[in-house]
């Protein structure tokens, strides 16, 4: 196999009006010295869902973590991240409202021990909104966009800890959304689900795609081949090759991305 560090890259490009958001030599080092990241460059078009892929450490949750700042207390971040004309890896960005704006959905559902409904307006709240009759329509407009409404209008008011772990995952897409956020980070958000909720929860992210852009992280080979428009291939930290996800998978460019297709897709 060939050297990382020989290994030709290629990294699609967009137009500056159809990026959302963008790194620039975007590095990880943890514990101060021990380089995770190296110098990705890459840039993610509105409305699309783009799949990180890669081998188990390679370095797409490192850099998944980047793009809302979670990195923060855990490592040293070096490089720029361009969204809406700031780059947001300075120190004096306000991380709470980043985060309004690019929500984060976690591998494990992670919903709060209350209701369905408090799951929704726990935030809202917090920021100060009490009008019931906007919060009852927030609620229900993050639902059916996770499409998670149907089977849960009759119980909003029941535990959110009672629902199957494919729902709780939509709830927390749903609780991410009652934000109003423009970019979803998903770090392998199907991987404790069963087929059948995986299936549900790729549709819903499929209807999502109208109005948000996302970026994902995920193991499963046919996920990132069946739901999202771009795909980055990530190698012991370096991102090898990003492109469609069409050519990632029918006509790679490098041999280590096409090893890693082939290995994989099983
Ligand atoms: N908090 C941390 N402290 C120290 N090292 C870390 C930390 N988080 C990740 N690493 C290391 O950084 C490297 C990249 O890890 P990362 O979790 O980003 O990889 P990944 O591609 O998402 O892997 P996986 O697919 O297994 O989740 C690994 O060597 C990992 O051990």
């Amino acid at each position: 196999m060939q050297n990382v560090n020989e290994a030709p890259t290629y990294i699609h490009q967009f137009d500056k009006d159809e990026q959302i958001i963008s790194t620039q030599d975007l590095s990880v080092f943890y514990g101060g010295s021990v380089q995770k990241l190296f110098n990705a460059s890459l840039q993610f078009k509105k409305k699309t869902i783009t799949a990180l892929i890669g081998g188990s450490g390679s370095g797409k949750s490192t850099f998944l973590r980047c793009l809302n700042r979670m990195n923060d207390k855990v490592a040293r971040v070096d490089g720029e991240i361009w969204y809406h004309g700031l780059d947001i890896n300075k120190n004096n960005i306000n991380v709470y409202q980043l985060r309004k704006n690019i929500g984060m959905v976690f591998q494990k559902p992670n919903p709060f021990p209350k209701s369905i409904r408090e799951n929704i307006t726990y935030a809202l709240k917090a920021n100060g909104e009490n009008d019931k009759q906007k919060l009852d329509q927030i609620v229900e407009e993050s639902l059916r966009a996770a499409a998670l409404w149907d089977e849960v209008k009759d119980k909003l008011d029941k535990s959110a800890l009672a629902m199957s772990g494919g729902q709780q995952q939509r709830l927390c897409i749903a609780r991410a959304l009652a934000l109003k956020p423009e970019i979803l980070l998903l770090d392998e958000p199907a991987s404790a689900l069963d087929p059948v909720s995986t299936s549900k929860l790729e549709d819903t992210l499929k209807q999502l795609r109208t109005d948000y852009t996302m970026i994902m992280v995920t193991h499963n080979m046919q996920q990132a081949s069946r739901i999202s428009d771009y795909t980055a291939f990530f190698h012991l930290g370096h991102v090898l090759e990003y492109d469609t996800t069409e050519n990632i998978f029918t006509n790679p460019k490098g041999e280590i991305t096409e090893d890693y297709i082939r290995g994989s897709f099983g």
